[in-house]
């Protein structure tokens, strides 16, 4: 590999891997397993540590996953809630021993083996033995404030108890995990397919997703629990070793792992990794390794710890279960977008707890690339409840005659739901990056069954109810072509409708239908941006919608809209000035003449560009680029286009842009750090946008200001490196007054 090249992989797996952690950390909405993360960390990793000219304090290998959201105010830790350094490998774990040893100075070290729990992150502070707040692992450095959600949690105890012959420390930070029991989840998920809703994905996303709520009454309809394992700040300190803080934790009162080893040697520790993997299926919440740490804290004090993780402390994690089975067939589902996915069908194999039939496969390329046909002996992999894949074949024991999978010939080239026309595309849509094959016809029922589910999950239209079955139904039934259809299905439809078959039916519900109801009307009140998202407009994500939304007015303005029509003129100019640029290598002027009327041209055409950068186009963020603008366009004067905006007239729905007029803060960008004296991060975020700014999570050249308050972090200091502008809340309120 050239320098080049690894600079070019360590670019792309940085974007890759922080596009997960916003997946995991934010939405708690993974797509790929724990294990296949770790893989490209560690390769990213590695690259780093190998090319160092390109290390970066802001890979994401130098920090902590951020959990924080919107709505919460935010709490410094006293002590920092650091990350572990985890590994897949014996001999790794066996390396972590031999650097302790020689660091302290000692073969003699003493372990504690403790199970690794697959929760979230969650911090107590206990003052004078009185239960005060619950903060959010956050940055490591602080975290949200989450504790109204962790009171709707009954064994969090108000008041620790007294141990007699002990001191109650007078502030202490008990830190933990707090997590979902897979019974709950399951009932969880029963209540929702009774409702037709889609179902959560695993249980430590549902918990993570639960803690995020803003109302604590949704958190305690989630019944989460807890475990306590570790210690923060702690003052006075009360305890010296690992083993006895477990001791500690149980006598307080406050739930603690089930099961710890205390051990001698790396020998020992090697041996309870292995125990703990066969107990572990047992216990209330779910694991996914162990993590081995030095008993004695006054060594862990002196083993120290870098800035991401603990030096006397690694995690040993397990590897996903697998299983062997064979490929029966593969099937294929079409997605919103009539994107093409291949399904495997397997001979049902039990793995990890439930039996499985079926499998993802993504794409055709994928499919190619592991060599994977049917009738193949395959290996499953199946991570928590994140959707199984298949991981590799064995050609050795293929069966005679066993052909390449060929997509386009398993559906004789059309598609499979509705008979229509497909092609290969490129595209960047989440369900398939890469290349694809889709369905050509807007009206295919799959599409618009995917459509509706879209446009009525919670962030779009927030519709709740009408998940993927109940789209579906309406669709075949009949009753729902394009979303804004479901408007004009009658209530008493809706609790008649039998997501069941014949024999067995199952009716969605007199009250499912009543819930669906009102939140149809209530959805008519959101803004365009929401709505502009929930229609499925090709290449309009979530904040393109919201750039759009804040510039335009109505949807007739939006079809008619003077700034993308700007957009496209100067991706037109641009393209204009490339092709006559006098020193042009692909069409190289024919002589001397000609080069100087380029050059005249090209000053006009750089003009042009100019007036239309500082007019029309001023402050016009990268989500509004030429390719969405034409989308957004094409979109709108396409029949389906037109038919949606017809209905929604018809309707009376008539969606609000939340246009700021060209506020103070237009065109700029800030970077919020620290704690503010009287604002907290969601008021300070919300003046900024209602006044036409931005915000951004890290610093760089482009930023406008950088507003920071008490215990700013790193992030000041780049400011002052870069030379960007530092404000206080005092100085911002000044200038968002027009001061
Ligand atoms: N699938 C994805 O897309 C994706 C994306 C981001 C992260 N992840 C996964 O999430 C993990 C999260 O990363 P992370 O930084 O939180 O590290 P981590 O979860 O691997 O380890 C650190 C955390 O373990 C927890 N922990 C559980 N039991 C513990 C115990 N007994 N003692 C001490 N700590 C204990 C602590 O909360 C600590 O913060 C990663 O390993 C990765 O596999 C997955
Ligand atoms: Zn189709």
């Amino acid at each position: 590999m050239t320098p080049a090249e690894a600079q070019k992989r360590i670019a792309q797996l940085r974007a890759e891997v922080s596009r997960h952690d916003e997946r995991y950390y934010r939405q708690a909405r993974p797509e790929i397993t724990d294990f296949a993360y770790d893989g490209l960390k560690r390769e990213l990793a590695e690259l780093e540590a190998r090319y160092p000219e390109f290390a970066s304090a802001d890979s994401p290998t130098q920090q902590v996953g951020d959990d924080r959201a919107q709505g919460f105010k935010e709490v410094a830790h006293r002590q920092k809630m650091l990350s572990l350094d985890n590994t897949y490998s014996e001999e790794e774990v066996r390396a972590f021993h031999t650097r302790l040893a020689k660091l302290l100075g000692s073969g003699e070290l003493h372990y504690t083996v403790e199970p690794k729990i697959d929760g979230l992150a969650i911090s107590l502070t206990y003052e004078q033995g009185r239960f005060v707040r619950a903060v959010t692992r956050g940055t490591g450095e602080k975290g949200d404030d989450v504790t109204a959600n962790v009171l709707t949690i009954a064994t969090v105890p108000r008041e620790l108890k007294a141990v007699p012959g002990t001191t109650m420390p007078d502030f202490v930070e008990i830190r933990g995990e707090i997590y979902l029991t897979a019974a709950e989840f399951q009932r969880l998920n029963a209540e929702r397919a009774a409702a037709g809703e889609e179902l959560y994905a695993n249980p430590r996303n549902t918990a993570a997703g639960a803690i995020k709520q803003l109302d604590p009454n949704e958190v305690a309809k989630r019944k989460l629990s807890i475990v306590l394992y570790s210690l923060g700040h702690c003052e006075p300190s009360v305890v010296q070793t690992q083993a006895e803080l477990h001791a500690r934790l149980k006598a307080w009162g406050l739930p603690g792992v089930e099961r710890i080893w205390h051990v001698k040697g790396i020998d020992a520790a090697w041996a309870a990794i292995g125990e703990l993997d066969q107990l572990r299926r047992s216990f209330a919440y779910g694991t996914d390794g162990a993590v081995v740490k030095l008993d004695d804290l006054a060594l862990q004090r002196e083993a120290g710890s870098t800035a991401k993780a603990p030096s006397w402390a690694i995690a040993y994690k397990y590897k996903p279960d697998t299983a062997r089975t064979r490929l029966k067939a593969i099937t294929i589902q079409v997605g919103k977008t009539g994107i093409l996915s291949p399904v495997a069908e397997l001979e049902p194999v039990f793995l990890a707890g439930s039996t499985i039939a079926r499998a993802t496969l993504h794409n055709e390329e994928e499919i190619r690339r592991k060599d994977i046909r049917i009738g193949d002996l395959v290996e499953i992999e199946k991570a928590g409840e994140v959707i199984p894949a298949v991981l590799r074949s064995f050609p050795e024991e293929r069966p005679a005659g066993a052909k390449e999978f060929d997509l386009p010939a398993a559906v004789e080239h059309k598609c499979p739901v509705c008979g229509g026309r497909i092609a290969k595309l490129e595209v960047a849509a989440e369900e398939a990056q890469g290349v694809a094959w889709k369905c050509q016809n807007y009206d295919c029922s799959a599409q618009r069954a995917g459509r509706l589910g879209f446009f009525c999950s919670r962030r779009a239209l927030a519709i709740d109810g009408v998940g993927g079955v109940v789209a579906a139904k309406l669709v075949e039934l009949g009753h729902v072509q394009d979303p804004p259809d479901l408007y004009h299905v009658p209530q008493e439809t809706l609790g008649t409708l039998n997501l069941g078959t014949a024999e067995e039916p199952r009716m969605f519900g007199e009250k499912n239908a009543a819930k669906v109801v009102a939140a149809r009307e209530a959805a008519m009140a959101l803004p365009l941006e929401k709505w502009l998202y929930a229609l499925s407009v090709p290449d309009v994500g979530e904040s393109t919608a919201r750039e759009l939304g804040r510039r335009h007015r109505s949807f007739a303005e939006l079809t008619d809209s003077p700034l993308l029509r700007a957009v496209l003129k100067k991706a037109e100019l641009l393209a204009e000035r490339e092709q006559q640029a006098p020193n042009s290598r692909k069409n190289p002027p024919k002589d001397e003449a000609d080069k100087a009327r380029r050059k005249e041209l090209c000053a006009q055409l750089d003009a042009a560009i100019t007036a239309l950068d500082a007019g029309v186009l001023a402050g016009v963020p990268s989500e509004i680029g030429p390719a969405v603008a034409a989308s957004v366009v094409e979109f709108f004067a396409s029949e389906p286009g037109r038919r949606l905006l017809a209905k929604l007239a018809k309707l009376g729905i008539n969606p609000q842009g939340s246009v700021v007029a060209a506020g103070v803060f237009t065109g700029k960008t800030f970077v919020l750090t620290g704690t503010l004296p009287t604002l907290n991060r969601e008021e300070a975020e919300q003046k900024i946008l209602a006044a036409g700014g931005k915000v951004s999570g890290s610093v760089s050249k482009k930023t406008s200001y950088v507003l920071a308050g008490a215990e700013a972090g790193s992030k000041l200091e780049k400011a002052q490196q870069l030379g960007v502008p530092v404000i206080d809340e005092v100085e911002f309120l000044r200038l968002w007054g027009g001061g």
